[in-house]
């Protein structure tokens, strides 16, 4: 299979990085139409200790196929929120209904298969360095093997046809063989996407994917997780920091301060007011146009 794939991707012309994408006249006019729930998360709360409450009653709906960013300064819950999703972190009360499960009840094998419906990419990347590019985007389909799979690394040729296919999407295919650790930031960040899309997950969660990269590297991880939402119809929920990068790509934003929702609504509606209302006094510092 190496070496077929080898010789497929010498085949395959040497690309420049994308940086721009055009979406179709239809993916801008989808916009406007209401997309379904697939999950709703209620009266969710999370203490890390009796007198650390970090999450505190968060409602809100989750929609097929959008792109919901959650904003809010350091501290004010944005990472234990997402991670409570898909239980990395376990919410002290409250529901996450996805499906006809509640997540937060979910055991064993019921846990496993909402982990491979819910993909993650993180700000550090969480790749195996020392593992190619190749290697790393299968290791997205570890939670449908069984131990024995995983540790042998099998895979069938099927698979790693969907690797290939996954990774040149992502404009990748050139550094396929190399280590991770031979990567730009903005490359790993993209096998990490990757990672994820090979696991066909509903829902992408990223926790501040483009905090460790360059304003050029993080337009095209957030171009490249519009696209995933709009082509493929799957659900990413971005933790942000930059303001002006939430309001040009969410469909929706979720401000979050001292762990309340303080904003839920279209990304037009944000105002330098409701910055102010997320942000308190670090609000002067971002400007919303
Ligand atoms: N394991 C933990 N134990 C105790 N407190 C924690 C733990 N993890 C996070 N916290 C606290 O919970 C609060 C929210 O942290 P969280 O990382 O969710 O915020 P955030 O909005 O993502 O912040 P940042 O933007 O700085 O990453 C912080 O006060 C943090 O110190």
């Amino acid at each position: 299979m190496a070496t077929q794939l080898k010789s497929r991707s010498k085949v395959t012309e040497k690309k420049a990085d994308p940086v721009i994408f055009n979406f179709p006249e239809e993916a801008q006019l989808e916009e406007t139409i209401e997309r379904p729930v697939i999950m709703q998360v209620k009266n969710l709360h999370k203490n890390y200790t009796k007198d650390t409450k970090v999450l505190k009653d968060i409602n809100f709906d989750i929609r097929e196929g959008e792109l919901l960013s959650i904003i809010g300064p350091s501290g004010a819950g944005k990472s234990t929120l997402l991670r409570t999703i898909n239980r990395m972190i376990e919410p002290t009360s409250g529901e996450i209904i996805f499906g006809d499960e509640n997540i937060t009840k979910l055991k064993g094998k019921g846990l496993r298969k909402m982990r491979t419906d819910i993909g993650m990419i993180f700000q550090h990347y969480n790749l195996v360095d020392r593992l190619s590019v190749f290697e790393n985007v299968l290791h997205g389909l570890l939670g449908y093997k069984n131990s024995l799979q995983g540790i042998l690394s099998l895979y069938s040729e099927e698979e790693k046809e969907k690797a290939l296919e996954i990774i040149t999407e992502l404009g990748i295919e050139d550094h396929i063989y190399k280590r991770c650790d031979e990567l730009s930031g903005g490359q790993k960040q993209r096998v990490g996407i990757a990672r994820a899309l090979i696991q066909d997950p509903k829902i992408i969660l990223c926790d501040e994917p483009i905090a460790s990269l360059d304003p050029r590297a993080s337009m095209v991880i957030m171009e490249y997780l519009k696209r995933i939402s709009r082509e493929r119809g799957i659900t990413v929920i971005v933790n942000l920091h930059q303001v002006d990068v939430a309001k040009k790509y969410s469909d929706r934003m979720i401000g979050l301060n001292a762990g309340e929702i303080v904003f839920n609504d279209a990304p037009e509606v944000m105002d330098q007011g409701i910055v102010t209302k997320i942000y308190g006094s670090k609000a002067d510092e971002l400007i919303v146009e």
